[in-house]
């Protein structure tokens, strides 16, 4: 899909928390969302998925192979049909520490919801399956739901994200809880897929390896766009997270991998007045 970011910004609370953004994520790659805690990565993710209506700006889509519609010209996310922006976005927010009585299976199913016939038959059930075995989950179909473990909740609600089977694909820290392995294999996955993808990351040398695109957001603002190589640099590192780093090659791959400093230490604390009352040292 194609997605374009125009002047986005939007208010909460009375401030402005997404402050102007312009974006060309590229099309059906994966474009990692960076920034500190509470730079307006979620709800820059809720304004591309048409959940947030920007105060100003646009977030623009191509209009789709659908039928009805006329235009060819890009479209305002928030005017896609409800059916089609389901079909065609998937968003996979923070996890949620929702109770429901489902089977992992049927929490799946639910990303097939927007393709379900009028009978409530989905076309094509085997999608379900498909997406399990993609997310490493597929273990876990006959589990309850509310019996599973934060990591095991993570890989299944990727796994209800990719059965939507859509064309942007919008994921909110999807790598958080899961162990190092499932780390490194849904983001090759999710960078194989073809699909254009957006995620929010916490983990620099992550976006650094997979993706082919950072949005460094600061403040509500873009602070930095460009491939990994480009952007990850120590002194955009310093500015935007505070953080002393070095950033050295992959010997492997050519990534940038990103060597953090301790950050100074306090004065180190007055050593322990010696023993007074005869006692050995
Ligand atoms: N409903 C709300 N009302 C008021 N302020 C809000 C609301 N939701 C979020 N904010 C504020 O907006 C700012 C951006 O929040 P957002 O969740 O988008 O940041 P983030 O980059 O995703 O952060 P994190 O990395 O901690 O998840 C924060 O300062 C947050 O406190």
């Amino acid at each position: 899909m194609e997605l374009t970011l125009t002047g986005v910004r939007t208010r909460l609370g009375g401030r402005w928390v997404v402050d102007g953004i312009d974006a060309t994520p590229p099309p059906g790659r994966l474009t990692g969302l960076l920034g500190p805690n509470g730079a307006g990565k979620t709800t820059l993710l809720r304004l591309v998925a048409g959940l947030l209506v920007p105060e100003g700006g646009a977030v623009l889509v191509d209009a789709g192979a659908d039928p009805g519609a006329a235009a060819t010209a890009p479209v305002p996310v928030h005017d896609l049909p409800r059916r089609a922006r389901a079909r065609r976005i998937a968003l996979l927010e923070q996890e949620s520490s929702s109770t429901v009585p489902l089977s992992v299976h049927d929490v799946v199913a639910l990303g097939r919801i927007p393709y379900r016939t009028a009978w409530g038959a989905d076309p094509d059930p085997a999608a379900v399956t498909r997406a399990l075995e993609h997310a490493r989950a597929a273990h876990l179909a006959d589990r309850a739901w509310s019996s599973l473990s934060g990591g095991e909740r993570q890989r299944v609600h990727v796994a209800r994200a990719l059965a939507q089977e859509p064309e942007l694909l919008l994921l909110d820290e999807p790598t958080n809880h899961l162990d190092v392995s499932t780390q490194l294999s849904l983001l090759a996955f999710v960078r194989d897929l073809g699909t254009t993808t957006v995620a929010a990351l916490h983990d620099l040398n992550l976006a650094a390896a997979f993706c082919e695109h950072v949005l460094v957001l600061s403040g509500g603002r873009l602070a930095a766009a460009g491939h990994p190589r480009d952007v990850l640099r120590p002194a955009l590192l310093s500015e935007v997270y505070g953080v002393d780093c070095d950033v050295l090659t992959h010997p492997r791959t050519g990534r940038p991998v990103i060597a953090f400093a301790e950050p100074a230490s306090d004065p180190a604390p007055t050593a322990p007045a010696p023993p007074t009352d005869g006692a050995p040292a």
